[in-house]
């Protein structure tokens, strides 16, 4: 049974103001309806004016997903009735949008195409407190560009789907128009059907594991339908994240004709083949671009170039360190050991306490063996954890390397303080040298190579022979 999935993404636009007037779009902290005037209200005679930097951010989002930009576009009227819409509109587009025929290119290699992408106002928001009967509206919101990109129904998992969103952002955070960082930042809706049946739009999934999960849900669901012989109604469900489940959209309403007709207080937009090309000439490097690059430049594997690409900050944060120390040593740390530390404390780069100062430092003196492996990792982990520098932390906890001869001292008082590990080595056990070089170890606190460990301790065990 084929499963086909094509979904609308909703990303909201950097700018410092809202799509048609100069409110704030710094909502987020701020109390509820403070970034508000008539125009975001939408109060009679008010007149809505396009703000140039959400034209041209989303002209930059159509380039970078190769699409065309048209050289006019024209803003519509999308009618609903709900009290997220003081107007009873929204100010959307419909047959003369921004971009169209654009592509995606997944990790798996296979290509999504996009339909069309368009300049939207964003809602305000309704709240629902818990256990009181009122709900409340905040339209702080109200008026926040959105960019939503709406591709065919090509992708056929979720896991596409989901590779498809990070994606998007990933580029979109490139571009420095959005910040997927940001509670709502990306909401998206996703629409699917299995052969033979309706498709579902579901609706209100707002992060890349979101999408995921509700489209696993819509699968279990609709296959037990169709194996029970009964249909799959085409009809619009909602996500409820806690629960993992989609719901039969209450609202009634919602399945609704819209009565689309050219926004009348906005002029149509033109778009000179001059701005395209300026703006097609700033683009930055694209995350694909620039994980080719890494692979070519600093001769990494595929993995890691791509999970170095992962987002720009880190990116940024692997180049400048390789810039002046062994690449593809940097990359170990960065891609494997740093990665993974950061993500056992469910932190971000971003986020954490090292900064690119510290990574190069712990690389220099491991370089030098001035730290051994195991070193280097307790400085990182000290320095995620304490925010201290590894300079210090290196003296703290005394984890400057030993020098071969005080190993040879140390090993030579283990071996003979371990008599028995002298006989299983006579006997052939190989397990008796790790031992003793497990042993070496712990005196030292790990400050010890453990590879020129293992062969002095053989050398000596030899001489005993
Ligand atoms: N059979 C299908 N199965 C799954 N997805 C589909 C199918 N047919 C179309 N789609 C996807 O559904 C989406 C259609 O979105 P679009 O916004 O154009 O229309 P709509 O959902 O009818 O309207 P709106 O959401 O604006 O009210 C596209 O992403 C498309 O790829
Ligand atoms: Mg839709
Ligand atoms: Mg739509």
């Amino acid at each position: 049974m084929d499963i086909v999935i094509g979904l609308e993404v909703h990303i909201q636009l950097q700018t410092n103001t809202k799509l048609f007037c100069g409110c704030s779009t710094n909502y987020r902290d701020s109390k509820p309806n403070k970034h508000t005037c008539p125009i975001c209200l939408g109060l009679p005679g008010s007149l809505p004016k396009l703000n140039q930097k959400a034209l041209e951010y989303g002209i930059k989002a159509g380039l970078a997903l190769d699409c065309n930009i048209a050289d006019s576009m024209q803003f519509h009227r999308k009618n609903y009735f709900y009290p997220d819409l003081p107007k009873g509109f929204q100010i959307s587009q419909y047959d003369s949008p921004l971009a169209t025929e654009g592509t995606v290119e997944l990790s798996n290699g296979k290509k999504i195409e996009i339909r069309r992408i368009h300049l939207e106002e964003d809602p305000g928001r309704l709240e629902h407190p818990a256990g009181k009967k009122q709900s409340y509206v905040d339209y702080n919101r109200s008026g926040v560009p959105l960019l939503e990109i709406v591709t065919e129904p090509d992708m056929s998992s979720p896991q596409e789907a989901r590779d498809f969103l990070r994606k998007i952002r990933e580029i979109m955070e490139y571009l420095k128009i959005f910040d997927g960082g940001l509670e709502g930042s990306l909401r998206c809706d996703a629409n699917i059907s299995i052969e033979g049946g309706g498709r579902a739009e579901v609706k209100n999934i707002s992060s890349y594991k979101g999408a995921e999960k509700a489209l696993n849900y819509e699968i279990t669901r609709q296959k037990n339908l169709m194996r029970r012989g009964k249909e799959v109604k085409r009809e619009t469900r909602h996500f409820n994240e806690e629960q993992g489940i989609t719901k039969p959209s209450r609202e009634k309403e919602e399945e609704h004709d819209y009565r689309y007709f050219p926004e009348p207080d906005l002029p149509r937009v033109t778009i000179s083949k001059e701005k395209i090309k300026e703006i097609e000439e700033s683009l930055p490097e694209l995350p694909d671009e620039k994980r080719d690059r890494f692979q070519k430049e600093y001769g990494l594997s595929q993995d890691q170039a791509e999970s170095l690409t992962t987002s720009l900050f880190l990116a940024d944060f692997y180049e400048e360190i390789a810039c002046q120390i062994d690449p593809e040593l940097t990359a170990t740390w960065v891609a494997d050991t740093l990665k993974g530390e950061l993500s056992y404390r469910g932190i971000n780069l971003k986020e954490s306490n090292i900064e690119k100062e510290d990574l190069l430092f712990i690389l220099r003196y491991l370089k030098e063996d001035e730290i051994t492996e195991k070193g280097a990792i307790k400085v990182m982990r000290s320095t995620l954890d304490e925010n201290k520098k590894p300079e210090k932390i290196i003296e703290e906890e005394n984890l400057r390397s030993i020098s071969l001869d005080e190993i040879s001292e140390i090993a030579k008082r283990v071996i003979k303080e371990n008599p028995e590990a002298i006989e299983d080595y006579r006997q052939g056990k190989e397990k008796a040298v790790n031992y003793l070089v497990g042993q070496v170890m712990k005196e030292t606190n790990g400050r010890a190579d453990p590879g020129e460990t293992n062969k002095l301790i053989q050398k000596q065990l030899e001489e005993i022979d």
